[in-house]
């Protein structure tokens, strides 16, 4: 128990005497206990859960800096402070999907009476859309320095790994080394898109890290890899008109449930996406005029198959950022077999480290999630908080054209986990005015069927929708 957190219980107590939440925060300031430290906090990665982490620790009075480094991608892409979401996740994701649904719309606009003049000419500038998105999130990483100048949080540009359990050793652009110390270190830095071991991925394939912001419009797509990333891209580019195909090695969105995976890539399907089932890529080689030649096998059939594309996109998943971290010297051992860390409660084998966000296995890899943890974190270590991240029941979205939001256990495993139980599945498909249900209860497996009439009437309009799943 640090001197800080019963101070903070007892300040808790004796809180609704104080006049106004300032004078206890800089009360907890003057007192802050990171004795022959350099800092009561050190955050590892400056993204989702390792900033929350370090504002809410601030908040609460702890001497906290962060260190957020990026590594330059395989095609060279590098950006700013604020982690993947910010960057190369969500919000660059986010608007990309919107610029797709817009276009969609004015098509559609149509049928609703609207007089587009020549919709069928329209298209999508790439470049300008780039730029545009580009500037809004360098916006986000100004306003996110500016913030942490303004919480007298420390942000140190550079990559951290571990001198031993407490001293993090930075090094930084210019190649020369900064070492702290800190009471408490946080282990928040995340994941980096996985290549598959192929010849010419590394050389000549992109992944999310690099499409938002890629100078030329991508063209022709292959996207290799039908999970959340690969979907959700394959989706967007198809929209604003380059013709995209993906590469399914088991069955999409793996972990989802089912009946909903098949909604969102039979509409993929209808608005023009190609899928090649139960495929791998085997090489990529560029050819005339720049191009792409890919070589897949079918593991069904054992058959190869190959085709030319101007634009390889990989998203066959994401691997954790742990190995650079020279986590030995910490003392660090809980890791699983693939570099992420095992923690229950976000507290290491180590008892002053912890890890937060995408670098946990078996955790959901969403940034609301990264979010919750680093602020329950801090509450833990710096007020005497007790509450823990709850990882169960997590709502989460997937931006493919027809949108999918669910929460819960999917049909899949819920009859697994429940073999006796009766599981009724409620299915919605709303419109932009419309809505149509249909329910269905299992077992027995002949109510699993649409009820056509409804399911019809739903696809005479114009297909804007969304699904959800409860
Ligand atoms: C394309 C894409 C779309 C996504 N869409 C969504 C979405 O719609 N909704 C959603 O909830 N989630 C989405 N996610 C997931 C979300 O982005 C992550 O779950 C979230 O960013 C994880 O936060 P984090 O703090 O764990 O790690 P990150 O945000 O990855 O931050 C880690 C930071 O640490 C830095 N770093 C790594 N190693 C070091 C080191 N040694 N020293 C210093 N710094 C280091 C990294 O460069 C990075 O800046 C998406 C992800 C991707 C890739
Ligand atoms: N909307 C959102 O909230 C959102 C969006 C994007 C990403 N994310 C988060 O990011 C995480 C990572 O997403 P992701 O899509 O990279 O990973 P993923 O694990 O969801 O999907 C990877 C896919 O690639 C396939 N694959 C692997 N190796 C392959 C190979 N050699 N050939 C063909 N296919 C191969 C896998 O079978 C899987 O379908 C997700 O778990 C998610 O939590 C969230």
């Amino acid at each position: 128990m640090t001197i800080l957190s019963n101070f903070v219980r007892i300040n808790n107590l004796i809180k609704p005497f104080i006049k106004t939440e300032r004078v206890l925060i800089l009360a907890q300031r003057t007192l802050s206990s990171h004795g022959n430290f350099d800092y009561d906090l050190a955050v590892i990665g400056g993204g989702s859960g390792g900033l929350a982490c370090a504002k809410e620790a601030v908040n609460l009075g702890a001497k906290v800096a962060v260190l957020d480094y990026v590594t330059p991608s395989p095609q060279g892409t590098k950006w700013g402070l604020g982690g993947t979401c910010v960057n190369v996740g969500c919000i660059p994701k986010k608007l990309m999907h919107q610029a797709a649904l817009l276009g969609e719309s004015i098509h559609e606009a149509v049928s609703y009476g609207w007089e587009v003049p020549e919709s069928k000419n329209i298209k999508i500038n790439w470049p300008a859309l780039t730029e545009n998105v580009q500037n809004h999130i360098k916006s986000v990483n100004w306003v996110t320095r500016v913030d942490l100048r303004d919480k007298k949080i420390e942000y140190i540009n550079g990559l951290g790994e571990f001198k031993d359990s407490h001293t993090i050793i930075a090094t930084l652009k210019n190649g020369s080394k900064k070492e702290l110390t800190a009471k408490n270190i946080v282990i928040a830095v995340g994941g980096r898109p996985h290549y598959p071991d192929i010849p010419g991925a590394v050389e000549y394939c992109i992944s999310s890290d690099d499409i938002f912001s890629l100078s030329h419009p991508p063209g022709k797509t292959l996207v290799v890899g039908a999970g959340y990333i690969g979907l959700e891209c394959a989706g967007f580019l198809n929209s604003m008109g380059y013709p995209a195909t993906v590469l399914v090695r088991s069955v999409p969105l793996r972990g989802f449930d089912q009946q909903m995976a098949r909604m969102v890539t039979n509409e993929m399907e209808e608005r023009g996406v190609k899928f090649q089932h139960r495929c791998v890529p085997l090489s990529v080689e560029k050819v005339e005029r720049g191009q792409l030649k890919v070589r897949w096998l079918n593991t069904e059939l054992q058959e190869q198959f190959e085709d030319t594309f101007d634009t390889v996109l990989i998203a066959t998943g994401r691997y954790a950022l742990t190995k650079q971290l020279n986590l030995d010297a910490a003392g660090v051992t809980c890791l699983s077999e693939n570099g992420k860390i095992v923690a229950q409660t976000e507290q290491t084998n180590v008892p002053n480290i912890y890890a937060v966000g995408d670098v946990l296995e078996g955790r959901p890899e969403l940034t609301p999630v990264a979010i919750a943890a680093g602020r329950l974190l801090a509450r833990r270590m710096f007020a005497g908080g007790t509450q823990h991240m709850d990882y169960e029941n997590v709502a989460t979205t997937v931006f493919t054209p027809l949108e999918y939001g669910c929460v819960g256990l999917s049909e899949e495993t819920a009859t697994a986990r429940y073999v006796s139980a009766r599981v009724t599945v409620v299915v919605a498909r709303a419109l932009m005015f419309t809505s149509t249900w249909t329910t269905r209860t299992w077992p027995p497996r002949s109510s699993r069927r649409w009820s056509t009439a409804a399911w019809g009437s739903a696809r005479r309009l114009p297909r804007q929708g969304m699904c959800l799943h409860v």
